[in-house]
């Protein structure tokens, strides 16, 4: 096991405790520096990113708590925490860290305070993606690609030219003989990094537990015996010919018009926001994407667009005060391996799949990961007992990647596979990747049967055990819809059967056609759902058919359905997909009786809700509860007693003092330090002559709402 000491508890980052001991606060400067110095070399990772970030949060904590303590170049000040590598190739200028927040009101603080720092609001931001790969800073001179450094400690890095020439979206030669500095992020596509990963097991080597390091440690390698992509995308540009002044939205056009891919470009894209509202909006807007983007990104970069507000703000030794980075959960966590089940599917497929101890991954809380085949799962050598790498990549159901080889226990053994299908005992074959049970579907057959025909499911009297076993064993059932199509003359030669019995069990098959959607769902055997589950499927959806066509997301609007629970469930329906193909064509139910269409009831919710909010007055919250609203200044055409009065008629609450609960600020002319205050908090504002204007509409009967104004 590992000799670290345990102190490193994954906390919440954002309200870290102080080390209560000097020796713990130094034994964990060791511990960030020694995670730090793998993590930029790319060879493993010491840590999942949400222990170091705790842990770093904790020595910084510790730091203002006891300032005696503080360390000579302490993680906290440096760029990389001292662990970047460093190289001969010097920087025009320090290439620096980001310093993070990790919720809203974080962000509000640090807006207020930047505004604080510069004298008055910034005059705009811009929002990207913060791309999780590693910072390089690449010279082109007269348009040609000339030197490519990494980060290093921020004042120097080292040379990856060779290896950075086949970076996609870094060209060569740029569009115009421009001499510039453009510096942006390498990374891995998750397509990339599966590759990668197939690539480098299939080499002998341990896997990487992520694209991150998979990008790191492909960029420094000076020779590889194989070719794992990267791909590159620019976040800043330096020395650009005539660039004096613009800001950083219009540079980056600039640098992507000369053929650079750049964050704005990406399928992220970058936006313009001046309100900390529209901040929040924005970083809203990225977080739905994430899991669509095919690649990583561990938060969005939040940026003063001006010149002139980044060079009023400036910079510490370790990050700027213009940017900030607003960190997403992180994506790749380690956990226990606590055993690996072997599963056999619906067509015979047996896969092994990782059951560990729960670990919030890209915030889902994970108990089952998949291991792909047993081929590879051979070759990352994963262990019961192993701390392992998670990750968690779009909708996809979770994977491991990797064992964490420093943690291994001793006596720890490598995972046997079954030599029998642990199903039937039946012949495994091993032709492919994905092993199969010799039998097939009707290797579970017999089992999924009897689950059907059950009276919880379909209720079909008389196809008990024997029977199942029979027909199965005669070749003329493999799945439940065979059940539909069987055979009268067929059945009645079956052993001690019978042209009554016969009759009677084809009767009773026919009948159950009838039986409600949640029956046949239940029937179906749909893994992590039972019989209660799948009655909660059916009244949701209603059909069948919005049942298969529903997206994860739709999946969760279901109760007590998470989104682990919605992923398999998905991936269950996607499986079963030709079985309920098949019993749709004879004729089985697939409609939940008294259930009015999925699709109908959204589109009557919709408008329900559309109502609801033009009933709504302009200051009414969306649950009608008033908003609570300061007039300071003057509004045109009201004195102050009206000014409040408008206020109540528009459904908000008029209130004399600026503090955190204030929903709404009017600013008119004269206004003082309470305008001033609500900046500092970055409540929303509302100049005085929108405010007139959205009372007039009001009182015109144009039922105005407050984001028109
Ligand atoms: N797991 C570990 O052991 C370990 C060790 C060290 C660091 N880390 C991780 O790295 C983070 C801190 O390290 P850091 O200083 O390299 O990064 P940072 O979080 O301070 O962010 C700065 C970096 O963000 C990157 N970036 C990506 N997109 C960007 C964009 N659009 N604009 C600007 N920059 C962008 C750049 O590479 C830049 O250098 C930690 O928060 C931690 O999660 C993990
Ligand atoms: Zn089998």
């Amino acid at each position: 096991m590992s000799t670290q000491p345990e102190i490193a508890p994954v906390v919440d980052a954002a309200h870290a405790e102080p080390f209560d001991a000097a020796e713990h606060y130094h034994a964990a400067i060791e511990q960030i520096r020694a995670a730090a110095s793998a993590y930029y070399q790319g060879t493993d990772l010491a840590m999942d990113d949400a222990t170091y970030d705790a842990l770093l949060a904790r020595l910084t904590a510790t730091e203002s708590a006891q300032p005696s303590w503080v360390a000579a170049d302490s993680p906290t000040e440096v760029v990389a925490a001292g662990g970047g590598v460093v190289g001969d190739v010097e920087h025009s200028t320090p290439m620096l860290s980001l310093a993070n927040v990790f919720d809203e009101e974080e962000l509000r603080t640090w807006a207020a305070r930047l505004d604080k720092v510069l004298g008055r609001p910034a005059a705009g931001y811009t929002v990207e993606p913060k791309i999780d790969g590693m910072a390089i800073a690449a010279r082109y001179v007269d348009g040609e690609l000339v030197q490519v450094a990494t980060r290093g400690d921020g004042r120097a890095g080292e040379d990856v030219t060779a290896q950075a020439r086949s970076v996609a979206g870094l060209p060569a030669a740029l569009g115009r003989p421009v001499t510039v500095e453009v510096r942006g992020e390498v990374f891995m596509t998750d397509e990339d990094f599966a590759r990668a990963n197939e690539l480098r097991t299939g080499h002998g080597g341990a896997p990487f537990a992520n694209p991150r390091n998979a990008a790191a440690g492909t960029l420094r390698a000076q020779d590889r015996a194989y070719v794992a992509p990267l791909s590159f995308l620019a976040y800043a540009v330096h020395d650009l010919p005539d660039g004096e002044g613009l800001t950083h939205s219009a540079a980056m056009a600039a640098i992507a018009e000369l053929g650079v891919s750049t964050t704005g470009g990406s399928a992220a894209g970058m936006a313009s926001c001046t309100t900390v509202d529209e901040l929040v909006a924005a970083i809203t807007g990225l977080g739905t994407l994430r899991d669509k983007l095919g690649f990583d990104i561990d938060g969005v970069v939040i940026k003063a667009d001006s010149p002139a507000d980044r060079d009023a703000a400036g910079s510490s030794s370790r990050a700027p005060r213009w940017a900030i980075a607003y960190k997403f959960p992180a994506d790749t966590r380690t956990s226990k391996l606590l055993g690996i089940d072997v599963q056999v599917g619906r067509t015979g497929v047996i896969t092994p799949v990782a059951v560990i101890q729960a670990v919030q991954v890209g915030g889902v809380t994970v108990t089952s990961a998949t291991l792909h085949n047993f081929d590879d799962l051979v070759r990352r050598d994963v262990r019961v007992g192993d701390t392992v790498f998670v990750r968690r990549a779009g909708e996809v159901i979770p994977e491991i990647t990797g064992a964490k080889l420093d943690e291994r226990a001793e006596d720890s053994v490598p995972f046997e596979a079954p030599s029998h299908c642990p199903r039937c005992g039946g012949e495994i074959d091993r032709s492919q990747k994905r092993w199969r049970c010799v039998q097939g579907r009707a290797c579970g057959a017999t089992e999924s049967l009897a689950y059907f025909a059950a009276r919880d499911s379909m209720d079909i009297e008389g196809l008990g055990d024997k029977v199942i076993r029979a027909l199965v064993t005669a070749g003329m059932v493999t799945d439940p819809a065979d059940l539909y199509s069987l055979d009268l003359e067929a059945v009645t030669q079956l052993d001690r059967m019978g042209a009554t019995s016969a009759t009677k069990l084809l009767a009773n098959i026919e009948g159950s056609k009838t039986q409600a959607l949640s029956r046949v769902l239940t029937g179906l055997g749909v893994r992590m759902t039972g019989r209660s589950m799948s009655r909660r499927l059916a009244r949701h959806f209603a059909s069948m058919e919005a049942l298969c066509t529903a997206t994860v997301e739709q999946l969760q609007e279901v109760e007590a359905v998470g989104p682990e629970r919605a992923a398999t469930i998905a991936a269950e329906l996607a499986d079963l997909a030709p079985v309920i193909a098949k019993l749709t064509e004879r004729g089985i139910n697939m409609l939940e009786p008294g259930v009015v269409p999925y699709a109908e009831r959204m589109a009557a919710a919709a408008d329900a809700a559309a109502v609801a909010i033009g009933e709504l007055l302009p200051l009414q919250k969306p649950d009608g509860a008033p908003m609570t609203v300061v007039v300071t200044g003057s509004v045109p055409g009201l004195t102050r007693n009206e000014g409040n009065e408008a206020v109540e008629k528009l459904g908000g609450k008029s209130s004399g003092s600026v503090s955190k609960r204030t929903d709404l600020v009017v600013v008119g002319d004269g206004a003082g330090s309470k305008a001033a205050k609500a900046e500092e908090l970055g409540l929303r504002i509302m100049p005085s002559d929108r405010f007139a204007a959205l009372l007039a509409a009001h009182e015109a009967g144009d039922s105005p709402t407050l984001d028109n104004f």
